[in-house]
């Protein structure tokens, strides 16, 4: 199993597909825009700023949460399945949450409760619990709001609530902390102002060699196997 992090519009999604081709590996997306439901508390979070992330973020996270379980539930079975966000990512973002009084005290023990439980119930099936290997896409702050901006989505448009600035800042602190201290499993970080993987066909190639690298080091997939990836590869 493979997690994408990194913080809104990272291009996590755009990274999933493109290594989920080359690996020929099943993947799994967010996906808001076609999930009526999470798009919906989405927009409901979002509405206005801190009063709506108080309101919403909790339910929000639920809802997350076993939209994923779902996703894991499949996915631990298959391998190296790609996942373009995780329960480690919505870990970082109920934790930023619950840090700046967003979601509350009780709330949050129990998201993490049930979460916990959610995980165990998985665990061993045949899946330890951890990713074989963490991506996360760095990029500057301020890139990552441009392409917020980019994407147009009107929930997330910095000129309908300038708040927003503050709370994309927040959540790349977040993603930043938490690469600096994650421990579980291994972690490559990709350097989004390096490469641009989505116009750059020799940046792409760069970075799948990279990701397949490691994935080989980590007994992933054989040489062979790898080879043969890497020839049927476009030039
Ligand atoms: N656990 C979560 N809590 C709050 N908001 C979330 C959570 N997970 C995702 N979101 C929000 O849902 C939206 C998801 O958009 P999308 O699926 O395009 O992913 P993204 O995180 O922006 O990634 P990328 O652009 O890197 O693929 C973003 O606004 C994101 O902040």
């Amino acid at each position: 199993m493979i997690y994408i992090m990194g913080t809104i519009a990272a291009g996590k999604t755009s990274l999933a597909k493109i290594l989920a081709e080359d690996l020929q590996s099943p993947v799994y997306y967010e996906d808001v825009e076609s999930n009526g439901l999470i798009l919906n508390m989405l927009q409901k979070f979002y509405a206005s700023g801190k009063q709506s992330r108080k309101a919403n973020g909790a339910i929000l996270q639920f809802a997350f949460l076993t939209f994923r379980y779902q996703q894991l539930r499949q996915a631990i079975t298959q391998q190296n399945a790609v996942m373009d966000s995780s329960l480690e990512s919505d870990f970082v973002m109920a934790s930023q949450l619950h840090d700046h009084n967003e979601i509350d005290e009780a709330d949050f023990n129990v998201y993490l409760t049930l979460s916990q439980e959610m995980q165990a119930n998985i665990n061993g099936s045949p899946w330890n619990g951890l990713p074989d290997l963490v991506i996360y896409l760095k990029i500057d702050s301020s890139h990552a709001i441009n392409e917020i901006q980019q994407r147009g989505r009107e929930m997330e448009d910095i000129k309908r609530e300038p708040g927003l600035v503050d709370y994309y800042h927040r959540v790349h602190y977040a993603y930043e902390k938490w690469a600096n201290g994650y421990p579980s499993s291994a972690l490559l970080t990709i350097d989004r102002e390096k490469y641009d993987y989505v116009h750059n066909v020799e940046d792409q190639n760069a970075v799948l060699d990279l990701i397949e690298n490691k994935l080989k080091d980590l007994g992933k997939f054989s040489p062979k196997a790898f080879k043969k990836i890497k020839e049927n590869r476009q030039p």
